[in-house]
């Protein structure tokens, strides 16, 4: 056997064994999160030894060889560091996507893995086979796992919007009347939105049962209602992380209903998603299939869409003009004009 072949069998065969194991990538991290190991090291505020993390773990009868263990693979894998580093806003917001793993990597949400191959042969999410419902109906019956999934799902939307803020702010300078956060949630965003420019009147747009739950919030208008039926009508409209949670045809009924709430030549909408590319190289471009299939397992016609899926659908739910705004975060901003 020739050298290049060799080298590139081993190879192949490491990628292999990388592939067989990736599971306890999110298992490790799970089991510091467990273990209170984050914790320690922050409220420690220095370099810490191994068993100054040992002795802050509430345990009598602590296994100290399995712990460095578990961090030396941790290390090995850039998730701690045996160096000195002082905190930056990196690994502060790091810190933030705790219940984001806590949730990923629930016994819930992990058992429908093993159903992925039956989506793939008959469609349907693979929580639902799992669970005989879909996560909606699953939280309605589970406060405990209702409470994890929206602790989840706050904590990535509150790194997202504070990126967005940063990577757009110029846009939000320059609306000039009101703004509408179509499936808004409780209204952090738009409230987000509110502090940094005064001048614009937000409205956050959501379901009743969701709405009912939002806090007041300085400058912001709730307002119940279904975005299949009709939308507040405002200078701006914000999507952010709602279309990839429903089909082209549900998509383009929710984009008619925009257009038709904002002004035909000046009116807006800005659309906070991810944009894949399967052959990209950026820093999110591999997490935006992993997404995808996320929603694939969770989200009945939820999917990620590419840029060519994404123009499609704008056009035809009356948005010929889009422009793709890159943020440092993992969606992208579209922007789309009616005119
Ligand atoms: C994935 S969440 C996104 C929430 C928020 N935009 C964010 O980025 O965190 C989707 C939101 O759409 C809302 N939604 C779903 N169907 C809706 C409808 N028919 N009309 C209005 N809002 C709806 C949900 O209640 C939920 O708050």
């Amino acid at each position: 056997m020739e050298l290049t072949t060799m080298e590139a069998m081993i190879q192949g065969e490491a990628k292999l064994w990388g592939n067989i194991f990736a599971f306890t990538d999110s298992m490790a991290l799970r089991c510091v999160l467990e273990l209170g190991i984050v914790d320690i090291i922050h409220s420690h505020g220095g370099p810490i030894t191994l068993s100054q993390i040992a002795a802050g773990i509430d345990s009598p009868s602590l296994n100290i060889d399995n712990l460095a263990r578990l961090m030396r693979l941790l290390v090995r894998k850039d998730i701690f560091t045996t160096h000195h580093q002082p905190s930056d806003y990196g690994s502060c917001e790091a810190l933030n996507l705790v219940p984001f793993i806590l949730m990923q990597s629930h016994p819930e949400l992990m058992t429908s893995w093993l159903c992925l191959s039956q989506c793939v042969k008959e469609g349907g999410t693979a929580f639902s086979k799992v669970h005989g419902c879909e996560v909606r109906d699953f939280a309605h019956k589970s406060p405990k796992f209702n409470k994890m999934f929206n602790d989840a799902m706050a904590c990535t939307a509150k790194l997202v919007a504070e990126r967005i803020l940063w990577g757009y702010r110029d846009w939000f300078s320059s609306i000039n009347g009101s703004l509408v956060d179509v499936g808004g949630g409780t209204g952090e965003m738009v409230a987000k939105i509110v502090k940094t420019h005064p001048h614009i009147k937000a409205i956050n747009f959501d379901l009743p049962h969701v709405i009912t739950t939002a806090p007041m919030q300085l400058g912001v208008s709730h307002i119940e209602g279904n975005m299949f039926e009709a939308i507040p009508n405002a200078d701006a409209i914000l999507l952010k992380r709602v279309l990839h949670g429903f089909s082209d045809e549900d998509c383009i009924k929710i984009l008619k209903n925009c257009a038709k709430a904002i002004p035909k030549k000046t009116g807006k909408i800005i659309i906070v998603e991810h944009v894949l590319e399967p052959n990209g190289n950026g820093p999110f471009d591999e997490t935006g299939l992993v997404f995808d299939l996320i929603m694939m397992l969770l989200a009945p016609s939820g999917k990620e869409r590419t840029e060519l899926d994404w123009k499609k659908l704008l056009k035809e739910g009356g948005f010929p003009h889009h422009k793709i705004i890159k943020i440092p975060a993992f969606p992208s901003i579209i922007e789309a004009h009616p005119a």
